[in-house]
């Protein structure tokens, strides 16, 4: 287990060993910009070994999904649908007036998702990207996905069709950010892309942005828990794991002021990822990535979760509101031992997608609100105007920028010929 200070310092060593693929994922969005279709179809082959020559997925084939999946399925993705549905309407911003100003929202006219599919398939990103841009009232949604041996997972399809996708692309990584960006022969350019993915994903969409507008950066999993002599050992753990079956590269942070929790998580830790399914993903980020972390005290606790800024905060201790509001830099908390973070990921209301890799501090999880543009309308009536220009006199002249000051100037009742 490592103190505060051991910690930052082994953190910042590994995220520097960890070096992104920057030069590869640069060379690949040149050769999709250049190439289009023809490159898309050879980095399926290379990445995803498959061979397409279509690679839109047919209507109705994202029609007839919905039969192809159990009932039971089908109605876990439809009340999933219902809750996130209900929290994003709640959470919509509207128009704003002052009575002369105005702030207003308009929805983004085409949006590409990015539904991961590399070392898992994943509905439940449909349903928390594509539910909030319909809600924001986006015209057209185009789904991206890795292309899969046997066709794309008609649970992934079932929830394109009940969330009201328009199109689904059968394309992965970063060749699939820069086929919407740049448009290609079948896929067409987006003005934004959300989603979630890997960290070829997120490094293309970093390098893109400008060309095409981002949500944020959420890339490989992560999760912060907080625990105390009362949290349960196993809860915790089955939390640890479930983040870190995610990828190699997820990271996985166990902090607590209790020696003994801790010592009692670690001799338990080993025997729980024998038994995992996913054990091959789950030892690598293990090994690489866990941080058990001794704190001092709660302050401590709060300055280094703060400085994690993880995506998932999960804090079991007998009293998880004393933390709430300082600490501020996270993507999503859950509160208690019945809030597990896997809950949030499936059904709980609010979006799974969310920032990583420390970007928390300047970037927020994905909401309906990420899929409206907005702008402000001036509309003064002589009266507001006489009252406000004054100022905006002095400060153009304070600026020296004389024709600003005459453009207020000559409207001055004062001043006005009549
Ligand atoms: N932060 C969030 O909101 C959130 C939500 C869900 C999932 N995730 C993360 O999404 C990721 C999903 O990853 P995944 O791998 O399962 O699927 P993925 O779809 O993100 O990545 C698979 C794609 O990666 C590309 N790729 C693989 N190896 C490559 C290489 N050597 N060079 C170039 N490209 C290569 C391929 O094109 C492939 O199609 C995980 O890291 C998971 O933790 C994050
Ligand atoms: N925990 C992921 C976000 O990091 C989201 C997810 C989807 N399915 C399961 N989990
Ligand atoms: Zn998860």
């Amino acid at each position: 287990m490592l103190s505060k200070t051991q910690f930052i310092k082994q953190f910042e060593q590994d995220r520097i060993a960890d070096e992104r693929n920057t030069e590869s994922v640069k060379n690949i969005i040149e050769d999709v910009k250049t190439n289009k279709d023809q490159a898309i179809f050879k980095y399926n082959k290379k990445f995803d070994n498959v061979d397409l020559e279509q690679i839109e997925v047919p209507q109705h084939e994202i029609k007839n999904s919905i039969n192809l999946i159990s009932h039971e399925l089908k109605s876990a993705l439809e009340t999933s649908h219902k809750y996130i549905k209900a929290f994003q309407q709640k959470i919509k911003h509207e128009n704003v007036t002052t009575g002369q100003t105005y702030q207003l929202y308009h929805p983004i006219e085409k949006v590409g998702i990015y539904v991961p599919g590399g070392k898992a398939s994943y509905p439940s990103t449909v349903l928390m990207t594509a539910t909030l841009a319909k809600v924001a009232n986006v015209k057209e949604i185009i789904v991206v996905t890795p292309p899969q041996k046997d066709g794309i997972d008609p649970a992934i399809l079932a929830a394109c069709h009940i969330t009201g996708v328009n199109r689904v692309f059968q394309v992965g990584g970063a060749q699939s950010i820069a086929a919407l960006a740049y448009g290609t022969e079948s896929i067409p350019k987006v003005d934004k892309i959300v989603g979630p993915g890997n960290q070829f994903v997120s490094l293309s969409k970093q390098l893109l942005y400008g060309v095409v507008g981002i949500d944020q950066i959420a890339g490989p999993s992560e999760i912060a828990l907080i625990a105390d002599e009362h949290s349960n050992v196993d809860y915790i753990i089955q939390d640890i794991l479930a983040q870190a079956e995610h990828d190699e590269q997820a990271r996985t942070f166990l902090l607590s002021t209790d020696q003994s929790f801790l010592s009692k998580v670690n001799q338990k830790l080993q025997q729980a990822i024998d038994l995992a399914p996913r054990k091959n993903i789950i030892e690598k980020s293990i090994k690489n990535f866990h941080y058990p972390i001794l704190t001092t005290d709660i302050n401590e606790t709060i300055e280094v979760v703060n400085y994690i800024a993880p995506e998932h905060l999960s804090i079991q201790t007998t009293e998880p509101d004393l933390y709430i509001g300082k600490i501020k830099y996270v993507g999503a908390m859950f509160l208690g031992q019945y809030s597990p973070e896997a809950i949030g990921d499936y059904a709980a209301g609010p979006s799974h997608v969310l920032p990583t890799d420390q970007t928390a501090r300047f970037s927020n999880g994905l909401t309906v609100n990420d899929f409206l543009t907005s702008h402000s309308v001036i509309h003064l009536d002589e009266h507001a105007y006489q009252e406000i220009a004054p100022s905006a006199i002095a400060l153009a002249e304070e600026e020296g920028l004389y024709q600003h000051k005459q453009s207020l100037e000559v409207r001055l009742t004062n001043n006005k010929e009549s």
